[in-house]
């Protein structure tokens, strides 16, 4: 049987984190295989802003680091447009600098959470005013660049802002702890993302985690179940530094649309560039569509799905909320309903994603049940041939695991195809090559 072969684009997240460990860093770092997407353009831009130069050459990106976080009077513009990444990241980036910032963006940034965040960098002496909505973008912050040796956020909405202040932390000129506030950790992968390019850049993070009254490091890459009250990070004064090429793997939440076409398709699809042994939190792609049926292997040249009758699921994804669209559309082909729970915070994206997802599956026939935290699906048969246009609401994740309903044999328009600029510019252009009608086989 024919196989599809896709080589997945980098990793959104470790691009992230590695332009802006080599923008700290005191020497020249070089990073392969950067994402090129209009997330990434903003991240450097912001950073290039700060100071750091860029110069792209061979796939490899030569990074300088900021010669000095003492920046002129001049208010720094830091435009994030639609990256909540960059936003989230920046902001506490920003408070190991010494400066006045503005920062803006597009879409629906202007409404996504900053208070905690905003809340946390107080404690650090960083003071904001808004120019909209209180405690959202557009904003300036006014930054001491001294950071300071406590800081406690809530994650409760978003696991960006604790990342956020660890990449600032070996900045500051004394120890820093930081603690967790709130009841409950959402997205923990994205932190272990964080500690292990930060570690890659030669920066070690001391976390603890609390038995009893004592508390005792840990190895992060362990930590599965994380509690506010239970794990707090330590940061001494540190140097980034890459003293060799920093290579970004590719990306598991752009590889999942792609993993599950194999599944609910007519052809088994081939994922190259996808390492089994990432941090990555959305590799639970393969499990989820494991544990509902699909077949899967492994060589040399990646990862392979198969056609393969799924069966419904029930599955808490508050650790992988990116992949949520995808499983959701993929669970219309399955027997019986799939209930995805744990992802209140999938409303605060680049769209509410629960009532985004919703809509545009009731729209092509299928039973959506929306909970306060996630989703039930119970499909409904597919009706392959005529076309249907569905809406993206601006958002990558939305377009890209929608078109999975073409597997269904039925052609999906969207109003907005470019949105998925943000995170997989040629997107399109691979999906063309999966076949566009379903056939379950046994
Ligand atoms: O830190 C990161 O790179 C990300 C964290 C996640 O956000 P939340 O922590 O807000 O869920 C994820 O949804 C986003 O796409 C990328
Ligand atoms: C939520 C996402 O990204 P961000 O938070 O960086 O906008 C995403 O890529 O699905």
């Amino acid at each position: 049987m024919q196989t599809i072969s896709i080589t997945a684009p980098a990793s959104k997240s470790l691009s992230h984190r590695a332009l802006i460990c080599a923008a700290l860093s005191t020497s020249e770092a070089v990073v392969e295989n950067v994402l090129a997407s209009d997330d990434l353009a903003r991240t450097r831009e912001g950073l290039a802003a700060l100071g750091a130069r860029f110069r792209l050459s061979h796939n490899a990106m030569h990074v300088q680091g900021v010669p000095t976080r003492h920046l002129p009077d001049d208010t720094v513009d830091l435009f994030v447009g639609e990256s909540g990444t960059t936003c989230r990241l920046l902001a506490g980036v920003l408070a190991a600098f010494a400066g006045t910032f503005r920062m803006h963006g597009a879409g629906r940034m202007h409404d996504r959470p900053m208070t905690a965040l905003i809340q946390a960098l107080s404690q650090w002496g960083v003071s904001f005013t808004f120019e909209d909505k209180q405690g959202f973008l557009p904003l300036i912050a006014r930054s001491p660049g001294t950071l300071g040796d406590t800081i406690a956020i809530d994650i409760s909405e978003s696991s960006q802002f604790l990342s956020a202040l660890l990449l600032a932390a070996p900045c500051a000129p004394t120890s820093v702890t930081i603690s967790l506030a709130g009841t409950k950790v959402v997205s923990w992968p994205y932190v272990a993302l964080t500690l292990q390019v930060m570690e890659d850049f030669g920066v070690h993070v001391d976390v603890q985690t609390k038995t009893g009254n004592l508390w005792e490091s840990v190895d992060w890459r362990s930590l599965r179940a994380v509690s506010p009250e239970s794990v707090r990070f330590r940061v001494k004064p540190q140097q980034y530094v890459m003293d060799q090429n920093y290579h970004v793997e590719g990306d598991w939440s752009n590889a999942s649309y792609f993993l599950a076409a194999g599944a609910v398709g007519s052809l088994p699809v081939r994922v190259h560039g996808i390492r089994p042994d990432s941090m990555q939190g959305d590799r639970a792609i393969l499990d989820i569509l494991q544990t509902m049926g699909a077949a899967s292997v492994w060589d040399a040249h990646g990862c392979t799905v198969f056609p393969s009758r799924l069966t419904g699921t029930r599955v808490d994804m508050s650790f992988c909320p990116d992949i949520v669209p995808t499983v959701a559309t993929a669970a219309c082909f399955a027997t019986g309903p799939t209930e995805i729970r744990g992802v209140a915070h999938l409303r605060f994206k680049e769209s509410d994603r629960l009532q985004a997802v919703a809509s545009q599956l009731r729209l092509a026939g299928q039973d959506v049940t929306i909970l306060d935290d996630g989703l039930i699906i119970h499909p409904r048969p597919m009706q392959a041939g005529d076309m249907l246009s569905l809406a993206s609401f601006s958002d990558h994740r939305i377009a890209m695991s929608l078109s999975l309903l073409e597997c269904s044999g039925r052609r999906i328009v969207f109003d907005d195809p470019e949105c998925v600029s943000k995170s997989f510019p040629d997107f399109w252009d691979l999906w063309a090559r999966i076949p566009k009608g379903h056939v379950a086989s046994s």
